[in-house]
């Protein structure tokens, strides 16, 4: 399958793992990372507050490339109604993954479109459920080093996988970007299509 972009795309991301996940489209795109704070006034329930980080990203973007569509996302880690953002430093990532130890959480991650003349997002959640883990597992995957860009203080895609009992959801919404959702989203908005040209 072929897919072509109607539009000059640029992915509001400075993840690496975002940059792969959108790249298996195979449409041509730009990274430029926003560089906002992750935070907005007042509190918001899970979703709604994915949603306006990805938005906040997308939009510092849009306003110097009026003429792109912008694509943001944001992954938030909630136990129960508890955000676990990227964790400070290895002693809170500690923390964090013996709070997550033998539990069920949400991993929620908003995405935004925007610009040229589009505004529309939406949140994604998948629920993640670990085994209960030892001091012993927790310290040695946090030496690794691996927690402290990810939110919750692991990366499913990792050796944190190893925590991991069974998911509910969207494998690729927990990496960063639920990707099919994304397609038949932008599929929707005709930002992209299927190129006809391939199945003739
Ligand atoms: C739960 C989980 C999160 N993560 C990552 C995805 C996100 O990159 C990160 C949460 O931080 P985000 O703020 O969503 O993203 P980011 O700062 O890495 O990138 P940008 O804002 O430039 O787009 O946690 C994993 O890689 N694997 C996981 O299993």
């Amino acid at each position: 399958m072929k897919v072509i972009a109607n539009n000059k795309i640029i992915l509001a991301s400075e993840s690496p793992r975002r940059k792969e996940l959108f790249s298996r489209l195979g449409v041509p795109f730009e990274v430029k990372a926003s560089g906002i704070k992750e935070e907005i006034e007042g509190e918001l329930p899970p979703e709604e507050f994915a949603l306006a980080i990805a938005t906040k990203k997308a939009d510092e973007i849009v306003q110097r490339n009026k003429e792109a569509i912008v694509i943001a996302a944001d992954t938030t880690v909630y136990l129960g109604e508890t955000l676990l953002s990227k964790p400070v430093d290895n002693n809170q990532a500690r923390e964090f993954l013996r709070a997550l130890s033998g539990k069920e959480h949400r991993v929620i991650t908003g995405v935004s479109i925007r610009g040229a003349g589009l505004s529309i997002g939406f949140a994604e959640t998948t629920t993640v459920t670990f085994y209960e883990l030892t001091d012993d597992q927790i310290d040695a995957y946090v030496a690794t080093g691996d927690s402290l860009d990810k939110a919750g203080a692991y990366g499913i895609q990792t050796l944190g996988g190893m925590f991991v009992e069974k998911i509910n959801g969207d494998y690729n919404s927990v990496v960063g970007l639920p990707l099919s959702r994304l397609f038949h989203t932008l599929l929707t908005l005709n930002v992209i299509q299927i190129d006809k040209e391939d199945f003739l």
